[in-house]
């Protein structure tokens, strides 16, 4: 474990019944970092999920934190350190906000003064002070999901772990769950933030962990992973006329579609303009131009063959 690691996950490994759910997994998570585990439906990340916050006994493999401690050495010491936002939202649905926050809190041994100060505190911080003695029942998801959020940060765990934390949540909750990461973050604690959606994993992930059938099939900061890419860019130019195929033979990276050509490219400010030029040369007659970032889903398909998505 390095200095700056506050947890190691080893070789973790999960079978129900003849299925392998986690093969091998291990990764590393360091302070004011978000660790991004991303993959398909079943790929294996609640599972990783519940074995590193202690809900779910791995077959083989170890969990640490800072300091050496883990589950098998300090169990309450452990999980004190630890948050989690599950997937499926766990509130009890007719007592008030406060009372479920409150409920967390105490579960990890937060007394009076200490519970109400954090209690308002976490409330605040995901925008539910003014609801707080209203009943989840009345909530939107959205504010469901804020609240879950906020019973996993009552006793200020350094790690949290997010299952899915924006299923079924409008826009404006969304945004919202994400400044409160960015916060987190910048106060220096560490995020694993399970997704399939790569959008929320490009915005908020420093780490990348991405899983398949239960094994980690890259893993990396995200220019890392890009890089693995045959091309960062692709350029989509509509063309007049009847293309010359033999006229485009001499240049890199080109598929034609029908009137449409798709180029490859690694740096879309230094490449469009040769392309252009190169075009001009062969007499290639361009109507339109458009172009298309790569993304976590390419890195994807790229590794697997497939789409992230079903
Ligand atoms: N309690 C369980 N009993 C039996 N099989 C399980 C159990 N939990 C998970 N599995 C299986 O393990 C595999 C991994 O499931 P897991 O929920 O970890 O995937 P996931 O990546 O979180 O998927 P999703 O994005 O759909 O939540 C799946 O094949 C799933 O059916």
């Amino acid at each position: 474990m390095t200095r700056d690691e506050v947890l190691v996950a080893r070789g973790l490994r999960k079978a129900y019944g003849d299925r392998l759910a986690v093969q091998e997994v291990s990764l590393a998570l360091r302070a004011g970092e978000v660790l991004g585990l991303l993959g398909p439906n079943g790929a294996g990340k609640s599972t990783t999920v519940g074995m590193i916050c202690g809900l779910t006994t791995p077959d083989a493999g170890t969990v640490t934190l800072a300091g050496g401690v883990s589950l098998a050495s300090d169990e309450a010491g452990y999980k004190r350190r630890i948050g989690l936002v599950p997937q499926d939202i766990a509130l009890y649905e007719e007592l008030p906000a406060r009372m479920n926050v409150a409920l967390f809190g105490a579960l990890y041994g937060l007394a009076s003064e200490q519970l109400k100060r954090r209690t308002d505190e976490v409330l605040a911080m995901v925008g539910l002070s003014d609801r707080a003695n209203d009943r989840p029942a009345t909530f939107s998801g959205g504010m469901k999901r804020r609240l879950n959020i906020a019973c996993a940060l009552v006793h200020d765990p350094e790690v949290l772990l997010l299952d899915e934390p924006t299923a079924g949540v409008d826009p404006q909750s969304r945004n919202a769950i994400f400044d409160n990461l960015e916060m987190l973050k910048a106060a220096g604690k560490a995020l694993i933030y399970t997704t399939h959606y790569m959008e929320e994993a490009e915005r908020l992930a420093d780490w990348l962990v991405i899983v398949d059938h239960g094994r980690v099939v890259a893993s990396g900061t995200q220019a890392e992973l890009f890089a693995r890419l045959p091309a960062a860019q692709t350029l989509h130019v509509e063309i007049a006329g009847e293309p010359d195929d033999a006229a485009l033979a001499g240049l890199p990276g080109v598929t034609r579609t029908g009137q449409r050509l798709d180029i490859r490219v690694t740096d879309i400010g230094r490449d469009t303009g040769p392309v252009l030029a190169a075009l001009a040369e062969r007499g290639v007659q361009v109507r339109g131009l458009a172009s298309a970032r790569a993304t976590l889903e390419d890195v994807f398909l790229t590794l697997t063959g497939r789409q992230l998505r079903d």
